[in-house]
């Protein structure tokens, strides 16, 4: 999905793949599992308690912390070599985006419920680094509307995590973003959610998506949405959440 939101990038700025978005992809997907691989070694205290993580290798004891590390230096070899290829910014922003996982965000997890809204900056960041592989500007409006929505669209993704997890993340000790006593849909959540449908209905209206199917397309990404807050239709709604990232650059793709 990382390699989706980065292609997203890319073809904001080309319009067409080509053998470069496909080099990016492989980088960016090998940056993520290096990133993975990293935080599975770090957070393998964590994973042993929690049903949803207790089989990763390394916290299940299937593969020992320096077996863990040798896979994420390999996947980051990997990916550093391919994004070179894609240019300096691409590789210092992928960098970037590693480092504030691991160093940043995967400590504060452990502290507070806020780490949520620091670790969407490394989500949000892989359209950038399509974008400047591409040869885009940073500064240019459309990325900086693409990562805005992908930063926004985080939080609701995770606080579905988090509710459906939520005996998981007590049991490990991670602090929860919505308290215990909150039943229903949580204020916040509602207004954040509001927020994220805003965001991307800003998409068709600055032409970053256009055509006839425009309209679909934006019923695509917000209906799950706007279905969360509503008990009987969360099942469908998580669904359609997680794939908000692939829906945006296939939206990108149609666009001529
Ligand atoms: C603050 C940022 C994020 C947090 C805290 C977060 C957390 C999580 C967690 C805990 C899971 C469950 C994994 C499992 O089942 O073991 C998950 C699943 C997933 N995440 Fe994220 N994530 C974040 C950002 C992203 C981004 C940026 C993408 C895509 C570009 C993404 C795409 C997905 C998808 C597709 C799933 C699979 C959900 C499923 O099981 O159906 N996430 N995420
Ligand atoms: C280019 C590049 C490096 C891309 C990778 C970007 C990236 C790391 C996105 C994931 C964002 C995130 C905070 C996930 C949750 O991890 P978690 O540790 O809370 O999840 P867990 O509980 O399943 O381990």
């Amino acid at each position: 999905m990382n390699a989706a939101a980065a292609l997203g990038g890319y073809l904001l700025c080309r319009t067409r793949p080509d053998s470069k978005a496909l080099v990016l992809c492989a980088g960016v997907a090998l940056m993520a599992c290096a990133a993975s691989a990293f935080n599975q070694v770090l957070e393998r205290d964590l994973d042993a308690l929690m049903n949803r993580t207790r089989f990763r290798p390394v916290a299940s004891g299937e593969l020992g912390p320096l077996g863990g590390l040798s896979i994420a230096l390999l996947a980051l070899g990997g990916g550093v070599l391919l994004l070179n290829q894609s240019g300096l910014l691409p590789l210092c922003l992928a960098l970037f985006t590693l480092l504030w996982y691991l160093l940043v965000y995967t400590p504060l997890k452990r502290r507070t419920p806020f780490a949520l809204l620091v670790g969407a900056v490394c989500g949000a960041l892989p359209p950038l680094i399509g974008w400047s592989a591409a040869g885009g500007a940073p500064a240019d409006f459309r990325i900086v509307l693409l990562c805005g929505i992908l930063y926004l669209w985080q939080v609701p993704h995770f606080w579905m995590l988090q509710k459906r997890y939520a005996e998981d993340y007590r049991r490990a000790g991670v602090p929860l973003f919505v308290p215990r006593s909150f039943r229903g849909p949580a204020p916040f959540l509602v207004l954040w959610l509001l927020a994220t449908v805003a965001a991307t209905l800003m998409l068709p209206v600055f032409g970053l998506i256009a055509g006839q199917n425009a309209p679909l397309w934006c019923l695509a990404f917000c209906l799950p949405l706007l279905l969360y807050p509503f008990e009987r239709w969360e099942g469908a709604a998580f669904a359609g959440v997680n794939i908000f990232p692939a829906l945006l650059t296939l939206a990108l793709y149609g666009t001529p």
